[in-house]
Parts: structure tokens; sequence; C-alpha cells
């Protein structure tokens, strides 16, 4: 769920690399036609075809990742392949392709695969009759290297953004873009499996006072005290986001029916642990909505919100349920 940016980024990689592997690889399927060299000839049009086939599956089935692999097998396979039975004259294809699946999988993965690819081609092909071994194994090793540096700095980099891109800043909880996305995908879910989804607003009691009495410092100390504690009573596919100010949204993607007892014993939980300065409880108060058909994003939180506002009227300190 969180990782779609990752996966838009991928996505277009992988449309770009197939338009630059179809341009590249359809004059040889010509050239080796008319040199009479079919087997080559077959190679390139099964290669052409074969990453057709397999960007267009990645880009309606949204299987980017998995597919992403198969397409960096797949290419390794072909350029032995062709290596292997083409010889001297298909050789330098070795380095885009090799270059190539560090944009595909992950970086120790294309390693590993060009090392597969790289070893089979030593093993069985023709090609070191005319050029060095060592030239062969010392170059694609430094390219591996380079690329795989590369490629590790610029996955580090991309989870940075993602965190920052889905992390509220103060209290480390996802925040409301991150919601956004998580809940689209918890209606699918929901809609499409029918299993129960709960959406809960949680807000921090009297937080007014907090501030007004220890200051804004000491605030954002128990909102971030407050993240802390509740993450931990969580399970691990439930998620916590920050709402806005002292307001937070727990979804629950599956559940049991045991739901009261478990938000009573997480409310239970953070009273006991929560602590202004003066070693005063800080209470929460919840309202809860449950999925239920047609449920839209705006409707859940608005259902939980009104029984958020329930809550705080029967006295705080308490769960509310929306009686849909
Ligand atoms: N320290 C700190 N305070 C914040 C932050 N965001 C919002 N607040 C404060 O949260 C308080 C919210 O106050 P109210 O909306 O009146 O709610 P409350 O005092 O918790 O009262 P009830 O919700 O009715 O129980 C305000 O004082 C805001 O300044 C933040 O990031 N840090």
């Amino acid at each position: 769920m969180i990782n779609q940016l990752q996966e838009k980024y991928q996505l277009s990689l992988l449309l770009l690399l197939s338009v630059v592997a179809v341009l590249g690889i359809s004059p040889f399927v010509v050239i080796r036609y008319l040199a009479g060299n079919f087997t080559a000839a077959i190679i390139d049009i099964t290669l052409i075809l074969g990453i057709i086939t397999l960007v267009g599956y990645a880009y309606y089935a949204k299987k980017i990742r998995r597919v992403s692999a198969v397409i960096a097998i797949f290419i390794n396979a072909g350029v032995v392949t062709i290596v292997i039975a083409n010889g001297i004259d298909s050789f330098l294809w070795i380095y885009p392709v090799f270059a190539s699946t560090f944009v595909l999988v992950k970086p120790i993965e294309a390693l590993g695969i060009n090392a597969v690819a790289g070893v089979t081609i030593v093993k069985f092909s023709n090609i070191f009759t005319t050029i060095s071994e060592d030239s062969f194994i010392v170059t694609n090793l430094m390219l591996s290297l380079c690329v795989f540096v590369y490629a590790s700095h610029s996955a580090k980099q991309f989870r940075l953004l993602e965190d920052l891109n889905t992390t509220d800043p103060l209290t480390g909880a996802f925040n409301r873009r991150a919601m956004s996305s998580d809940m689209q995908a918890a209606l699918i879910n929901a809609e499409h499996d029918g299993i129960k989804q709960w959406l809960a607003i949680l807000d921090l009691d009297y937080f007014k006072r907090v501030n007004d009495k220890f200051g804004h410092a000491v605030g954002d100390q128990i909102l971030k005290d407050f993240v802390a504690i509740t993450t931990s009573h969580i399970g691990k596919y439930d998620r916590l986001y920050r709402f806005g100010g002292e307001e937070f949204v727990l979804l629950i993607p599956e559940s049991s029916n045991q739901q009261q007892m478990f938000f009573d014993s997480l409310r239970t939980a953070i009273k006991k642990e929560l602590k202004n300065p003066d070693g005063e409880a800080i209470t929460v108060s919840f309202g809860v909505a449950d999925w239920v058909p047609n449920t839209t994003a705006d409707t859940w939180l608005q259902r939980a919100d009104e029984a958020l506002y329930l809550a705080k009227d029967r006295g705080r300190d308490c769960v509310v349920f929306s009686d849909s």
C-alpha cells in the first residue's frame, strides 16, 4: 500500500526500458534475417515479443516487482543464448543487458543474476577464441560493481523519499497522504472479499490544558509517546496515522469479532502508560466505525468522527462505536 511511489517509478522505468529494448533489438531482426542467420533473428523476435508481453502484463496486472524480476531473468537468458548461438557478433549486448538488470531488480539480486549469466557465457560460449577472457571478466566486474554502488545508493535515497512522503515528521506515525491511499486499498479489499475492517479516530482528551500548563515542547513529546505506546499495542497490519493536531486515525484491515475488547484494552493501556510531567494519566477518546457495504473514505471518516463526538460528549476516556 505504502509503496505506491516506488511502484509508479518502477513501472515508468519498465516502460522506458521496454521501448529502448524493442527499438534497439528490432533492427537486428532484419539484419540477422538478411544475413541468413535465422537462429539469431528468431531469438531477437522472441526477446521483443517476450518483453512486450511481460511489460503489458505488469501494466495491467499491477504486478510490477514480480514481472520486473521475470524480465531481468528473461533478458539475461536471452543475451546468454544469443552470445552462445551467435558468438562475437552479439557479444556487446552483454553490457546494456547487465546494466539494465540493476534497473529491474534489487542491486544484490542483479549482481547474482549477472554473475550466473557471466559464468554461463564463460563456460559455454566460443567468444574467448577472439577476445580475452580476463578482459571480459574484469570489464564485467567493473561495470557490475559501479552500477551496484549507484543502484544501492539510489535505492537508499528512494526509501528516504518514501519515508518523507508517508510519515509525520513529529511523531513518526503515518501521515494523511499514506492514510488516503491505505484507506482506498482497504475499501477495495473489503468490497472485494467482504472482510470486516475498522477505522477509529483517537483524540487525546483536554490536550490544550497540557500545552497550556507544560508548554508546547512537552505537548510534542506526549504526542510522540502516544504514538510509541499505541504502536506497541496494535497488530502487525494495523496502521496509525496522524490525522491532524492531537487526532489520530487507526485503520485495522482485518479483525476478529473482539473489537469492543480490543479498543477498550488499547484505551486502558494508553491511559496507564501515557502521563504528563506531573504523573497524571492522559486519556484518549475513541470514535469507531466498521466497514459496511458502499462505504467511501469520506463516509467512513464521518461516521467515526460522529462516534468520537459522542465519546467526547459522554465525558471522554471511552470508546463509542458508530451504529452505521
Ligand atoms: N504540542 C502540540 N500541540 C498541538 C499540536 N497540534 C495541535 N496541538 C494542540 O492541541 C490542542 C487541541 O485542543 P482542542 O481542540 O481544544 O482539544 P482538547 O483540548 O484536546 O479538548 P478535547 O479534544 O475536547 O478533549 C490545541 O491546544 C493545539 O494547539 C502539536 O503538533 N503539538
